[in-house]
Order: structure tokens, then C-alpha cells, then sequence
């Protein structure tokens, strides 16, 4: 079907790094919205079976991909004429796949990560790890953040995203690129609130999974999104975000989406260790990356850095390492307190980033 759209990106060459689920996924999406897409799969097999069959078994079983859609396990192929270059990836070897990939990037290209964890290592983010490993100018990295969940999106159930840079007009470039039909991108230039959010909801994601494989009902699940939504948002405005961002898409609507379905991997996890399997045996078990697991440790020691409580991570991390059973997670069932505190729904001081910017957008208008 050609559409306003298609036409808008005819002729833009893009390249995905990883063909796990979201790679493959958000390469259809490229190609639905008129790229001419290149995925580059790191086993040669994967590759062979999208380029000739159409399909991605392993990942996403049933799916029939675009006609146009092309895949490689060879890098220089698939990054040749690559002005945007998508990275879906595990978050803990995307340090290794930019060194592997930078010999063969344009000066000029962009890098998004559609990445949601951060490096255990070095606590940085994915966008950091990019700027860390190839110094990137800002205006080149991008990220895709919202309620994603694959296979949904590659059957066509419509939903949205948020591309953000810190460059409006690239987010926009890149918005155009990944707007498809049955995919609605927004823009924003809040790279770290863009960021946080995705990362942090797969650590909220993980209590919901626990108390559910404990038999908990709603009201525990609602509590601990409700807080789990405070926690995040406290966290990303003391690293600079935009407590908004944190409402839209990629905060609110990214934790919605993973906290409910069954499909997602971090949920599942939970719920695996909430039914009494070990770290672990959970690991083994899960065929697919559960980033959540990973970023706990590096999200607590940046929280403690920043003196901020996150007692829901808290509680997660406990679990996870065997200090606490999974029947005593819950926001309320480990309060202990001597004088019952306020709700703040959203905060302290949550809030004060956007006045800041509020102001400072007047100031530049009356400049
Ligand atoms: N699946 C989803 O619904 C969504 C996933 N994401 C994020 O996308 C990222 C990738 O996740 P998925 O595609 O879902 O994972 P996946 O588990 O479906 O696939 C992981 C992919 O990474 C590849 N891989 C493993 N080790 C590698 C290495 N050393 N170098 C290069 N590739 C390697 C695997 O072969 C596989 O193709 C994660 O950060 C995830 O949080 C973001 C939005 C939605
Ligand atoms: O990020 C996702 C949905 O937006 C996918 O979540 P999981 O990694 O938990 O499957």
C-alpha cells in the first residue's frame, strides 16, 4: 500500500543490529512505514531464514515479514548507506556491538537504542554507553521508547512510541522513519526520561510478576504499579528528566503494557520466581533477554548514590537474592511506620523540572 507516508521515506536506507524479537519486529515496522530495511542477525541462520523465507521462527512464530525486508549476518552489508541505524540488542553487549560495528558507520549517521536496560558494569545508560563508546555527538543518538510489546506490534495491533533526541528535528527525522500504519511515534527531546522510563518499568514489572506467582490479587498489583509509577518518576527527575515523559508513553504507558501482559518477559520472570524458582533456575528457563533482572543491582546503587529510597526495587532486589520470600513484597506490608506518611501521589520536587523549563521556554521567547 502506498501511502503519504511510504513516500515520505522512499529511498531512506536504515539499519537493525539484532534480529531477537524487537529487531525483527521493528524492522517490519520500518518497512511498513516505506524504508528500505537491512536487520543484521548475528547467526548466519536467522538472517538466511528472514531473507529468503520471511519469517523469524525462533522470535516470532507465525509472523510473515515484508517482502522488502533484507537481512545479513554481514555488518558491512547492512550498515552500507545506513543513515539511521536502530540497535536492538541485549543491553549488556551493546558496548561490544558498537566497537564491532563502528568501522563500518557513516560520519553522518544517527544511532538509536530500542535498548531497555543499563550496563551493570559502569551503570550507564544505553545512550551513554553510545556516546561513551564511539563519542557521538549528542545530535546523533537517539532513542524508541512506549508500550511495546512485540509480537503484539508485529501482528499489527496498533500502538505508539516515542522518539527522542536531544535535536528535535532528528527526533522528528527518526519519528518519520518509524511511523507505520498500525505504529504512531511522538517526538520529545528528553533522551533521559525517554530512557529511564523503559528501564525502570521492567523493575516494576518484575514485583507485579512476583506477587502474581505469589496469587495475589489486583489490589497489591494496582498498589505497587501506583507506587512503582512514584518511584520511577522520583528517579528520573533527580537524573534531569522531565517528570512528563514519565507520564506519557514511554513512563505510564510502557509500565501499563508490561506490567499486564502475559507476553512480557520481565513479568514472567516475576512470576517464575514468585512460584519459588531461583534466580537462577529462572534464567535458564527464560529462552529471552529479561533486562529487569540485570538492572536492579546498577538502578539501587545509582538510587543510593542520589540518597533516594526505591522500596519496591528494594524489595525486588531482596527476593531475587533470596533475603526476602516473595509473599512478603508489597509496598505496604513492609511499612514500618512510626508517624503514617502523606501519600505524594507524585514527589516532592517532581515537579520543579517542569517549572524550570516552563520558565526558561518564556525567557526565550521574550530573548
Ligand atoms: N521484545 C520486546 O517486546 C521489546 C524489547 N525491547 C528491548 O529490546 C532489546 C532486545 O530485546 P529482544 O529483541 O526482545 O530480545 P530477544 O531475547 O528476543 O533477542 C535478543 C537478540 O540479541 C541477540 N544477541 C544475543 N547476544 C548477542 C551479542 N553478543 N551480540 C549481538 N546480538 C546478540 C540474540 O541472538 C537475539 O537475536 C532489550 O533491551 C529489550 O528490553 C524493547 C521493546 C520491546
Ligand atoms: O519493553 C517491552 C514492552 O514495551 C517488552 O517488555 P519485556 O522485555 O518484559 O518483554
Amino acid at each position: 500500500m502506498v501511502t503519504g507516508r511510504n513516500l515520505r521515506n522512499r529511498g531512506r536506507r536504515v539499519a537493525v543490529i539484532g534480529a531477537g524479537s524487537w529487531g525483527t519486529t521493528f524492522a517490519k515496522v520500518l518497512c511498513d512505514a516505506g524504508c528500505d530495511v537491512t536487520v543484521w542477525a548475528r547467526r548466519r541462520e536467522v538472517a538466511h531464514e528472514i531473507q529468503v523465507a520471511k519469517r523469524n521462527t525462533q522470535y516470532l512464530a507465525g509472523i510473515n515479514l515484508p517482502k522488502s525486508l533484507k537481512a545479513t549476518d554481514d555488518l558491512s552489508v547492512a550498515l552500507r548507506g545506513a543513515g539511521l541505524v536502530f540497535l536492538a540488542v541485549p543491553s549488556q553487549t551493546l558496548r561490544q556491538n558498537l566497537l564491532d560495528i563502528e568501522p563500518y558507520l557513516d560520519r553522518r549517521s544517527v544511532l538509536v537504542s530500542l535498548v531497555k536496560g543499563v550496563e551493570k558494569t559502569t551503570t550507564m545508560r544505553m545512550s551513554q554507553v553510545m556516546a561513551d563508546t564511539l563519542d557521538l555527538d549528542p545530535t546523533r543518538i537517539g532513542v524508541i521508547s512506549g508500550p511495546n510489546i512485540a509480537l503484539e506490534i508485529a501482528k499489527e495491533q496498533p500502538t505508539g512510541g516515542v522518539a527522542s533526541c536531544a535535536d528535535l528535528t532528528v527526533a522528528q527525522e527518526i519519528a518519520t522513519a518509524a511511523s507505520a500504519p498500525y505504529f504512531r511515534t511522538y517526538v520529545n527531546t528528553d533522551v533521559v526520561g525517554t530512557e529511564l522510563g523503559g528501564v525502570l518499568k521492567n523493575l516494576i514489572a518484575l514485583a507485579i510478576g512476583i506477587v502474581d506467582g505469589v496469587g495475589y490479587g489486583e489490589n497489591t498489583k494496582a498498589a505497587i504499579i501506583t507506587r512503582g509509577i512514584a518511584e520511577m518518576t522520583q528517579f528520573s527527575v533527580a537524573h534531569g528528566a522531565d517528570p512528563a515523559t514519565l507520564s506519557g508513553l514511554a513512563g505510564l504507558g510502557d509500565l501499563i503494557a508490561t506490567c499486564q501482559s502475559p507476553l512480557s518477559r520481565n513479568n514472567t520472570a516475576g512470576r517464575l520466581i514468585g512460584q519459588g524458582y531461583t534466580q537462577e533456575e529462572t534464567r535458564e528457563q527464560m529462552q529471552q533477554v529479561a533486562e529487569g533482572i540485570t538492572s536492579v543491582p546498577p538502578v539501587l546503587e545509582l538510587a543510593r548514590e542520589l540518597g533516594i529510597r526505591m522500596p519496591i526495587v528494594e524489595q525486588v532486589q531482596m527476593v531475587l537474592d533470596g533475603r526476602m520470600a516473595p509473599k512478603d513484597l508489597g509496598p505496604h506490608l513492609a511499612t514500618e511506620d512510626d508517624v503514617p506518611q502523606p501519600e505524594q501521589a507524585i514527589p516532592d520536587g517532581a515537579h520543579e523540572g517542569t517549572w524550570r523549563r516552563l520558565l526558561n521556554r518564556l525567557k526565550g521567547t521574550q530573548a
